[in-house]
C-alpha cells in the first residue's frame, strides 16, 4: 500500500465517523449560512507569482514540524506578509489539522482559504464550505476520473474553487480533461514522498495557457520561487519552510517580493 493509500484509508475512517455524527443536510445548512466565498481565482491571476502559505503542523515525510497553537495568528502573519491564499491542512492523523483550524483561520483573515485534505466525497466539500473555505484540493492520483469530474462540478456549484493536483503529465491531462481551471503540480510524489523540483518544469508546459499553474512543495526560499516562475508558475504553495522558520511573516514577504520582481512575466 502506498503512503497516499494509507492516508486515504484513515481519512475514510474519520469521515465515516463524522457522517454518522452529522447528517449531510445539517452540513448543507451550515454551508448556506457561511460567509460568501472570496474570489480566489482573481487573487491567483494577479500580476507576478502569488504566494499560497500553508498551516502545516506535521507531515508523513517529516513528522512533527511546528506545534502551531494558534493557527489564526500564523495565518494573520502570512496575510501581513502578502500571501494571497492561506492553505490549511485539515487532515488529522498525519498532518495534525482540523476543520476547526480552517474555520478559525477563515474568520481571522481577509484572503481566500484553501481546504487542503484528501477529498474523496462531496460531503467533504460541503464541510469545507460550511467551515468557510473558498477553495478545496482535489488530488488526481486519489480519484477515478468520473469522481474527479463530479467533485469539480460539485465544488464549483457550491462556490468552492477546486485546486486540482497532479504529479505527472498524465495526471495533468486528466485534470484539464475534467475541467480544472487551477492545476497544482506537486513536486512531492504522494506515493513515495520523494520531492523532485524538476517535475513542475516538465508538467507545467503541457497545461493550457489559460489554466492557473501552481507549483506545490519544496519551496525553501525566493530562489525556488524564481525557478518555478521561470517554468511558468502563477503561484507557489509553501508549507514546511514557513512553519519551521523563526519569522513566517518575513519569510512570506521575501517570497512575495521575489514573486513581484519586474523581471518576471506578467500573468494574463
Ligand atoms: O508533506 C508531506 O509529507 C505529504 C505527504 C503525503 C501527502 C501530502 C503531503 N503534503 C501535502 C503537500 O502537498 C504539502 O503540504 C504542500 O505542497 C507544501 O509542501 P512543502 O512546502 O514542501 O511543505
Amino acid at each position: 500500500m502506498s503512503v497516499l493509500d494509507e492516508i486515504i484509508e484513515g481519512v475514510r475512517a474519520d469521515l465515516a465517523d463524522r457522517q454518522r455524527e452529522v447528517p449531510l443536510d445539517a452540513v448543507k445548512e451550515k454551508a448556506a449560512a457561511a460567509p460568501p466565498p472570496r474570489d480566489a481565482l482573481a487573487a491567483l491571476r494577479g500580476p507576478g507569482v502569488q504566494v499560497i502559505a500553508e498551516v502545516k503542523r506535521s507531515s508523513p515525510s517529516k513528522g512533527a514540524l511546528a506545534a502551531i497553537a494558534d493557527p489564526a495568528a500564523l495565518a494573520r502573519d502570512y496575510e501581513a506578509g502578502g500571501a494571497k491564499v492561506i492553505s490549511v491542512l485539515t487532515e488529522r492523523r498525519r498532518f495534525g489539522g482540523s476543520l476547526a483550524d480552517l474555520a478559525d483561520v477563515r474568520a481571522n483573515v481577509d484572503v481566500a482559504v484553501l481546504r487542503k485534505d484528501f477529498i474523496v466525497t462531496s460531503y467533504q466539500l460541503w464541510e469545507a464550505r460550511a467551515a468557510g473555505a473558498d477553495m478545496a484540493l482535489l488530488i488526481v492520483a486519489a480519484l477515478p476520473q468520473d469522481a474527479l469530474v463530479s467533485l469539480i462540478e460539485r465544488a464549483e456549484s457550491i462556490g468552492l474553487l477546486p485546486l486540482v493536483e497532479a504529479h505527472t503529465e498524465e495526471e495533468a491531462a486528466r485534470a484539464v480533461e475534467a475541467g480544472a481551471k487551477v492545476v497544482g503540480v506537486n513536486a512531492r510524489d504522494l506515493r513515495t514522498l520523494k520531492v523532485d523540483r524538476g517535475v513542475f518544469a516538465r508538467v507545467a508546459p503541457t497545461l493550457p495557457k489559460d489554466v492557473v499553474k501552481i507549483a506545490e512543495s519544496g519551496v525553501r526560499g525566493p530562489h525556488d520561487l524564481l525557478a518555478y516562475a521561470s517554468s511558468g508558475a502563477d503561484a507557489v504553495l509553501v508549507g514546511e519552510s514557513l512553519v519551521i522558520g523563526r519569522d513566517p511573516r518575513a519569510a512570506v514577504a521575501d517570497l512575495v517580493a521575489a514573486g513581484a520582481h519586474p523581471a518576471l512575466r506578467q500573468s494574463g
